[in-house]
């Protein structure tokens, strides 16, 4: 455990959550993408003819694009920390060619795993930015032994929950997912978020427990907690053959067949009609298990179920297929990434019973059509008018890189796109595809691919078209951050300085800066002391920038609790131009979008000519200025909408100054009626310990004033979870290490922002108060 451990040296140790109780099923959200029809009895490619989904009305599918789709993945890896995903994609690309040797993260040869790209993350063995790759996998039909070669995009994602928002970016944009447990440690906390977040974007996944070399490995025990933490219906479609330090291959439930990796690094796969002794009746037993779960999601399983009759393997794997792709199942592998054990039976899975581009839904808005209508559903035809989603910026060596998914048409190399947010053109000067952080220049990409381009500037989230068409893609969920610390460069501060700031912000949506205008400080904040520490470090290494930081602080947060209504003048008459404006209009509470993460706006309704149009913006730009800080502890305000209702404006001394002032002014004053509130971020914190310590861990988190929300005891240790204010966490690691002799670990996630107690409102408005200059007291 990289983080978590009681002795980190850092204040508070990293955030990771468990989420609150999931549906009993995954749920169709409108997050952009709909679950695929199960009605196309999809079967797999491995064992059956594939059938393929049904095509959009407007761009039907030729036989070509089903013929290229069909063959296509676009897949992620993720999982809580340490499970293995960099391990497992190192084999991946060993596997399929991609790399010539297997480097280990952290191992001993200090290369360090290809996709832990970045110095940065090769020190310190953990996955900070996630990174796209591109492979073959050639699968063995198991009846006929017919070859399909299909073309994989991987994702290998951080599974530290400070870089949360590249696991969002990159299930945002994937098709399908692998989803790593660790065979002794099973469904940990930061498996949830990322079930979580793989429910917001119906990502149907694959889970794959590895490390089954380990001592006290046991995969029986993890599917039943997949059943039953993460509330999915599952079944195993393997068993091990050996145990721990024995495990030497599996038994194939679905084709009934043995499995073992022989040769160099497990690279030649050796299949067997013979099932060990050892296991054979135990896997008879578990390939009934398999059937019963199928039985219970899949129709056509449950009819030959109710008839006593036993499906063949084909009928089994086009149920896994279907109900994996209608979301209501997951099958489950196992193996040993670093004993290579296991790996190459997982890549036929994903071919097997992951979808294609062509198989899930996927919608854009019309934004020529009111924003209510229903929106369109988009067809990866590669005749289409073009349509793709930057999802990633990366700023390297050669210039700005941006990550895009082309959703329907083809994108070319020196095509003119436009950016459907700002209406801006670019041409695409130069088109590659990704293999972490080596590049292969492409002329053109099809539709359901993923590709980088140069040289186009863009914010994470665009939509880009071919401008024949007026669509936009919903963006991804991008949560609050929870902390933040006063920056300053040593010495002389170059332009460097706000360069790279300037930089890590557009590249990350959950990094922010600010400068606080009263104490002049530049104020960057996170989602964790590791993501800040993580962009101070690059600034020094990437733009030579050397840094001292002040102290993390809880990046507190204001809102209103009520309507409150303004009608506010501003006028100034000092010689020379005078100053009008006239704005009335409410404020009022605002709910945080589930699907954006998205809390305030601006609304305008105004009527008639009461404020020329070309002054509205400036209203809108004084809203967001007022919401930079409350005036109850000097915090940024969220959950606000602003309805600006009518106004007023003078021919001559209106400008947008006045209206921006003015709203400035209407908004403090409507505040002060609108029982403002701080809000401080509450974190869910998993504590792991020896069951000795149980006590004495239960009672440090009562006295932080925690609520126990869930607790499991099993063998000799114990998992505690809590709710617990992040103002309380302060110090949490050392005594954590001191009550349970060091054995403790902890991680924490965010969870939401909840008002204070009143005893702390208090105490921070005192406290920004009297860094207040004398006439704003
Ligand atoms: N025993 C055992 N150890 C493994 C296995 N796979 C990975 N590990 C070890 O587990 C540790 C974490 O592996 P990583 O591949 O870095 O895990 P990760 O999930 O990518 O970690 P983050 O990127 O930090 O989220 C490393 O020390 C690996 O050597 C396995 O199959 N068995």
């Amino acid at each position: 455990m990289i983080l978590g451990k009681a002795v980190s040296h850092s204040l508070f140790t990293r955030s990771i959550l468990h989420c609150s109780p999931c549906l009993p099923s995954f749920s169709v959200s409108s997050c952009g993408r709909r679950a695929a029809s199960t009605a196309a009895a999809l079967k797999p490619a491995s064992d059956v003819e594939v059938e393929e989904a049904t095509p959009s009305p407007a761009h039907p599918l030729t036989d070509k694009d089903l013929a290229r789709l069909r063959v296509q993945r676009n897949i992620g890896v993720s999982a809580h920390i340490d499970s293995g995903k960099t391990t497992l994609t190192e084999r991946i690309l060993f596997y399929t060619g991609r790399i010539r040797d297997i480097h280990e993260v952290r191992g001993r040869d200090s290369v360090g795993a290809k996709m832990d790209s970045m110095d940065l993350e090769r020190e310190k063995g953990i996955t900070i930015q996630s990174a796209a790759t591109f492979c073959d996998w050639e699968t063995t039909n198991a009846q006929d032994g017919a070859k399909t070669k299909y073309a994989m995009n991987i994702i290998d994602t951080p599974g530290h929950v400070d870089f949360t928002v590249e696991v969002e970016r990159a299930l945002r944009v994937l098709d399908g997912a692998v989803l790593v447990l660790c065979a002794v440690a099973g469904v940990q906390s930061q498996t949830t978020t990322v079930d979580r977040q793989m429910r917001r974007y119906n990502v149907p996944r694959v889970s794959f427990i590895n490390k089954m070399d380990r001592p006290g490995s046991n995969p029986w025990r993890i599917v039943n907690q997949i059943r039953t933490k993460l509330r999915i219906p599952s079944a195993a479609v393997q068993v091990p053959i050996g145990v721990e330090d024995g495990f030497k291959g599996v038994v194939d439930l679905v084709n009934w067949r043995s499995i073992y990796n022989e040769g160099v690094k497990g690279s030649t796969v050796v299949y067997s009609e013979e099932i060990p002794e050892a296991v054979l009746d135990f896997a008879k037993v578990k390939r009934t298990e398999l059937i019963e779960q199928l039985a219970e999601v899949d129709e056509e399983i449950g009819e030959l179920f109710l008839n006593d009759e036993i499906p063949t393997n084909g009928q089994i794997a086009a149920a896994i297929r279907r109900s994996t792709i209608g979301l209501k199942f997951s099958p489950v592998f196992m193996g040993s990434a670093i004993k290579n054990t296991g790996v190459q039976p997982l890549l036929d899975g994903v071919c097997a019973y992951l979808p294609n581009p062509s198989e899930s839904e996927v919608l854009a808005h019309d934004t020529n059509l009111p924003p209510t209508a229903p929106q369109v559903s988009l067809s990866p035809a590669a005749e289409a008018p073009m349509v793709g989603l930057a999802f990633k910026l990366e700023e390297g060596r050669f210039g700005q890189l941006t990550y895009m998914r082309v959703y329907q048409g083809t994108l070319k190399k020196g095509n003119i796109i436009y950016n459907a947010r700002t209406g801006k053109k670019v041409k695409v000067p130069r088109l590659v595809r990704m293999h972490s952080n080596e590049m292969e220049d492409i002329d053109s990409i099809g539709p359901g691919e993923i590709c980088a381009m140069f040289g186009v500037e863009c914010s994470s989230g665009d939509t880009f078209t071919d401008g024949s068409t007026n669509y936009s893609m919903t963006s991804m969920y991008v949560p609050e951050p929870v902390i933040s610390l006063a920056i300053k460069a040593n010495g002389v501060e170059t332009p460097n300085f706000s360069r790279a700031l300037n930089r890590f912000q557009k590249e990350d949506p959950t990094f922010r800066v600010h400068l606080d205008k009263d104490s002049k400080e530049t104020i960057i904040s996170g989602m964790g002391e590791l993501h800040l520490e993580i962009y101070v470090e690059r600034m020094r290494r990437e733009y030579n920038v050397d840094c001292t930081t002040g102290k993390p602080r809880v990046a507190f947060r204001e809102t209103i609790t009520q309507r409150a209504e303004f009608n506010y003048t501003h006028k100034k008459q000092t010689g020379g131009a005078g100053q009008f404006a006239k704005v009335v209009g409410y404020i009022e509470p605002m709910e945080r979008d589930p699907e954006t993460g998205k809390d305030v706006e601006f609304e305008n309704v105004v009527m008639g000519a009461s404020i020329p149009t070309n002054f509205i913006p400036a209203v809108e730009k004084g809203f967001y200025e007022a919401l930079e800080k409350g005036s109850l502890s000097g915090n940024a305000i969220s959950g606000c909408r602003l309805v600006l209702k009518e106004g007023g404006f003078h021919a001559v001394d209106s400008s947008e100054l006045a209206f921006r002032l003015a709203t400035i002014g209407a908004f403090r004053e409507a505040y002060k009626v609108a029982r403002p509130v701080i809000l401080e971020p509450i974190m869910t914190v998993e504590v792991v310990a020896p069951s000795e310590f149980q006590s004495a861990v239960i009672g440090s988190l009562n006295t932080r004033r925690g609520t126990i929300v869930d607790s499991e005891v099993r063998d000799d240790e114990f998992t505690a979870i809590a709710e617990v204010a992040l103002n309380e966490m302060f110090g949490y690691s050392n005594q954590l290490r001191g009550s349970t002799q060091g054995k403790g670990e902890f991680s924490m996630e965010y969870k939401h922002h909840m008002p204070v107690l009143p005893n702390l409102q208090k105490e921070l408005e005192d406290a920004y108060r009297k860094t207040l200059p004398a006439s704003k007291k």
